[in-house]
């Protein structure tokens, strides 16, 4: 029997320093994510970050956790549920870091029956630090715990055109009432490392002006690129002129080079360029999360404001999304009646 598992990132357990410390510890002692040997990688989690990252990072979930909890949680738990109701196959949720673990999804799908398993990274675009280690943590537990069960996964989304279309026209229901001059598209960083590890030519990829423009099979796995790429075909749907949009990164962590123009700068910098009334989208976000809520909704809100900015709009993650839903509900349908190959 079929089933479906949606993959999202995670959140802590709560606001408490000692769950954020736990969760942290998760998350940046895997090796996809600081990528680095595990004794340098347990030198700087261990002796650097989690010394004084835990109370930040607690103070910061506390000014956007909702009553039900994390909203990452819950607006992936949302997202879920109406799926689960509009397909023909169950649908579970995990997340890589802390609960719902993989493993429990994994078992709750198995419970209902299901050995034929479609895993959905939720994240339109592919990063060593996201889908992959997804992937890899899956097939460790399916491995270990269930070998009778078989993956199929959904690859990365950023160009298909049915996600482009959702987006592009949340964006503009978002936006129909409001006034503004300019739209910036802000993607999650990842270290610049990143993007060379993940070339599978070895020699494509270069970050410079050129390469993520150029064809090349290196695309199947460029974060930058396909980043880029959902920017272009929004903007095309939306029909945007050239300069009215610009694509930038945010969250940066450490001090090696990651993914520039920096998300912060960039609109810190708007005002003295005349753009007083700024959109901000986050397409590297399925669901509203820290990093959308707190660190675009109120930190560069705030800083864009002090700099003499006017306006300034958050679009919402697709989040429940009714197209949004009734797209991946199609995706799984289709899946699940072999009308394509996932
Ligand atoms: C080396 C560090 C990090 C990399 C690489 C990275 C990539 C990456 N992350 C997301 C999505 C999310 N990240 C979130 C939080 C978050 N990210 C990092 C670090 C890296 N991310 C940290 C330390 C944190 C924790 C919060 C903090 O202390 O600031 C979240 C939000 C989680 C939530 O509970 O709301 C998301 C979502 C992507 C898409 C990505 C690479 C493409
Ligand atoms: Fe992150
Ligand atoms: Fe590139």
């Amino acid at each position: 029997m079929k089933g479906v598992l949606l993959v999202n990132l995670g959140s802590p357990d709560s606001t408490d320093p000692k769950d954020v410390k736990k969760y942290l510890e998760e998350f940046l002692m895997d090796e996809r994510v600081i990528d680095m040997p595990l004794w340098l990688r347990t030198f700087i989690v261990k002796g650097i970050i989690l010394n004084t990252r835990p109370k930040k990072s607690a103070a910061a979930y506390q000014k956007i956790w909702w009553e039900e909890g994390s909203p990452l949680i819950v607006l992936s738990e949302r997202l879920q549920n109406k799926v689960d109701a509009l397909t023909s196959v169950p649908v579970a949720l995990a997340m890589r870091y802390g609960n719902p673990s993989i493993h429990s999804g994994l078992e709750a799908l198995k419970n209902e029956g299901v050995d034929e398993v479609l895993l959905i990274p939720l994240y339109p675009q592919f990063a060593m630090a996201t889908t992959e280690t997804i992937l890899v943590l899956a097939e460790e537990i399916r491995q270990k715990h269930f070998p009778e069960m078989q993956f199929t996964n959904v690859p990365a989304f950023y160009n298909h055109p049915d996600y482009i279309r959702v987006l592009a026209e949340s964006i503009q229901e978002n936006l129909q009432d409001k006034d503004w001059e300019h739209v910036l598209f802000s993607y999650h960083g990842v270290p610049e490392r990143h993007i060379k590890k993940s070339d599978i030519t070895k020699s494509h990829c270069k970050i410079d002006g050129q390469c993520c423009q150029t064809a090349s099979p290196a695309h199947q796995f460029c974060y930058r690129h396909q980043c880029y790429e959902t920017t272009r075909q929004v903007a095309e749907y939306l029909e945007l002129k050239e300069g009215s949009y610009t694509t930038s990164f945010q969250s940066r962590l450490g001090i090696d080079p990651w993914l520039q123009p920096f998300t912060d700068k960039t609109i810190n910098s708007f005002p003295e360029k005349g753009i007083k009334k700024l959109a901000v989208i986050t397409p590297a976000f399925v669901s509203d999360c820290l990093e959308t809520l707190e660190e675009i909704g109120m930190e560069a809100r705030h800083e864009f404001k002090e700099n003499g900015g006017e306006e300034f709009h958050l679009v919402p993650c697709l989040n429940d999304d009714e197209a949004w839903i009734k797209v991946l509900s199609r995706w799984i349908d289709e899946w699940a009646h072999n009308t394509v190959t996932a």
